[in-house]
């Protein structure tokens, strides 16, 4: 018989918080240093209420952390070369540091167009193909940002993967994906189940560290989740609801994000914290590379 106990919580508010008010100072510095304050562009197209207010989110944050934010807003009837060629010129803008193009884009959008005509040095948003790339072999450049906040609320809990056996429920190209590849870099066994995945449940019981991104509410049950793992749910769905039964899934689990307050606010905090490195970058400064680790911040 399972023994009930409630998972410790894994604060992403928290630790969200400490890591912008790193990539706040290190804002401040810059604009010190170089006159020039970091700059992120964030582009909307159409008026999806949930992306209406995610990127209200990061408009506000970069403002109270000193970076500047621009806006692009566009009509949900834009079309894919001039979704194009509005984020060529953010591209080509020097005064633009960063570029956040919200996802997803209405379907008659080739969203993968305009997400390649992002300049790589701009990608603070981790959603190009040479980000995932290099990300995938481990060499520099920038995370996307739901997976970088997931690995660094991950080494913040110290949850050892070497070994252990992830599950990735979901396969989108900045989520399911990336997240996976970055824990097979941490030498956990991953596998990916997806829409078409048979036996669903069984390979989630089997999970040391289950992400569940799959964007349907409480898709994930209490009852699969084995006990002692450790559980990310990635789930932002309408009405703050993760993927995951909570309820019952945290009398199961070690340790656990919240839907609010987990995996959410760390997204919005490495797309910051990325701006202010690229901004660091472009303006000739070097990174910091303690601005994502927040060492002694805890
Ligand atoms: N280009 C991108 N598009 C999208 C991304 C992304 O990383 N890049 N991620 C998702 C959603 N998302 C950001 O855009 C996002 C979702 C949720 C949160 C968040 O902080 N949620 C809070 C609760 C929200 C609230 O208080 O109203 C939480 O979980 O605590 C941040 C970002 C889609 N598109």
């Amino acid at each position: 018989m399972h023994q009930t106990h409630a998972a410790r919580l894994m604060d992403g508010t928290g630790l969200a918080r400490r890591i912008t008010e790193r990539s706040a100072a290190r804002a401040a510095q810059i604009t010190r240093d170089t006159g020039t304050a970091p700059c992120l562009a964030t582009v909307l197209v159409g008026d999806d209420p949930a992306s209406v207010t995610y990127v209200r989110m990061k408009r506000a944050r970069c403002e109270k952390a000193g970076i500047v934010s621009r806006h692009v807003g566009l009509p949900s009837t834009t079309t894919t070369a001039e979704l194009v060629d509005a984020v060529s010129a953010l591209s080509q803008d020097p005064q633009v540091h960063g570029i956040l193009l919200q996802h997803p884009v209405p379907s008659h959008i080739d969203e993968r167009a305009a997400f390649e005509a992002i300049a790589p040095e701009k990608d603070v948003d981790g959603v190009t193909m040479r980000s995932f790339a290099a990300m995938s072999f481990g060499l520099p450049g920038f995370v996307s940002c739901t997976p970088g906040g997931i690995m660094r609320l991950l080494e913040e809990y110290d949850v050892d993967l070497a070994g252990r056996h992830a599950v990735v429920v979901g396969r989108s190209a900045i989520l399911g994906k990336p997240v996976g590849m970055l824990l097979l870099a941490g030498n956990a066994t991953v596998t990916y189940c997806h829409s078409r995945t048979k036996d669903l449940e069984s390979i989630v019981r089997q999970a040391d560290i289950l992400v569940a991104a799959v964007g349907r509410p409480q898709f994930i049950r209490g009852e699969d989740v084995k006990p002692g793992a450790v559980v990310i749910d990635a789930g932002y769905n309408p009405g703050n609801v993760g993927d995951v039964d909570f309820e019952t899934a945290q009398t199961r689990a070690s340790l656990i994000t919240p839907v609010p307050g987990g995996v959410g606010p760390m997204t919005i905090a490495v797309l910051l914290a990325q701006t202010v490195d690229a901004a660091a970058r472009q303006l000739g400064l070097g990174p910091d590379r303690r601005v994502l680790s927040c060492d002694g911040a805890r």
